[in-house]
This record gives structure tokens, sequence and C-alpha cells, in this order.
């Protein structure tokens, strides 16, 4: 049986544009595109994790808003199950920590990196229907 692992996906929304973030070239999924967040720890709502998260590792914080997509993906290291949020930023701007680059893209122009497989599907919905 491979492992669950349930995690937490943050869309930042800002001026139009949706924060991006590269995993780093240690990580499982090098170099994959993916939205920044991590994993649900024993005790959290999804929305405690991903506030966490995005604290610890863009020193920011955020208000979450409507889940965007949720998918179940078998990767050969567990099945990520993931929740992806709309989010705004409240308090500071992310700066890149953990991550290999960031970027801030328009919705339409999302799907031209290289997006961890999981993710696909909201990035069809991000693409479809939030363009500008
Ligand atoms: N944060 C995040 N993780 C994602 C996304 N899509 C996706 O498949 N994942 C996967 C990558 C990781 O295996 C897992 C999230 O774990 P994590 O962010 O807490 O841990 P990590 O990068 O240190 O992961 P790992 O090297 O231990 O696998 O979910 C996404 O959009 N955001």
């Amino acid at each position: 049986m491979k492992k669950d692992i349930h995690v937490v996906g943050a869309v930042i929304i800002n001026n139009g544009k949706i924060l991006c973030a590269q995993r780093g070239p240690d990580k499982s999924l090098p170099y994959k595109w993916e939205f920044p967040g991590g994993k649900i720890e024993s005790g959290e709502t999804p929305q405690e994790a991903l506030k966490r998260e995005i604290n610890e590792e863009m020193h920011c914080k955020i208000e979450i808003g409507e889940k965007v997509d949720h998918t179940d993906y078998e990767y050969d290291f567990g099945i990520v199950h993931l929740t992806t949020y709309i989010c705004k930023l409240i308090e500071g701007e992310p700066v890149l920590t953990e991550h290999a680059e960031i970027k801030w893209l328009a919705p339409n122009e999302l799907e031209l990196l290289d997006w961890a497989p999981a993710d696909v599907p909201a990035i069809e919905k991000l693409a479809n229907e939030y363009s500008l």
C-alpha cells in the first residue's frame, strides 16, 4: 500500500497574478512547479496547515478563500491528495526561501510551466475560470 500524503496548496492572487513556486533540485519532483504549501499535520485543518506553511516558507500571512480543486495523484513515493485554495496576501510579501524560483503569472500563462502532475487539473481550472 502506498502512503497517503495530504497536501494543501495556496493559489495566492495579487494584482491579477498568481504566485508559482519551483521545487528545488534535492526534493521529490525536482524542478517541478507547484503552489506553495505542504503537508497537513495531525490535528490541523487544511486552512491552519496552509497558513502555517505559507508563514514558514514565504514569510507572509494570507487569508484563505474558496477551494479551487481537489485531486488524488499516485506518484511512485505515495498518493498525494492535493487541495488548493484561492488566497490573498494580508501581511508581507512572499520571499524565496526553500524554492528554487518564484514567479507571478497571469492565469493564461500558467500552462507554460512544467507543473507537478497533481497540479494540472487546478491549473486548467484557473486558466479557464480566472482568465483576465
Ligand atoms: N506544496 C505543494 N506540494 C505539492 C504540490 N503538488 C504536488 O504534487 N505536491 C507534492 C510534493 C510533495 O511530495 C508533497 C508536499 O510535501 P511538502 O511540500 O510538505 O514536502 P517537501 O517538498 O519537503 O517534500 P518531500 O521532498 O519530502 O516529498 O506534495 C503543490 O502544488 N504544492
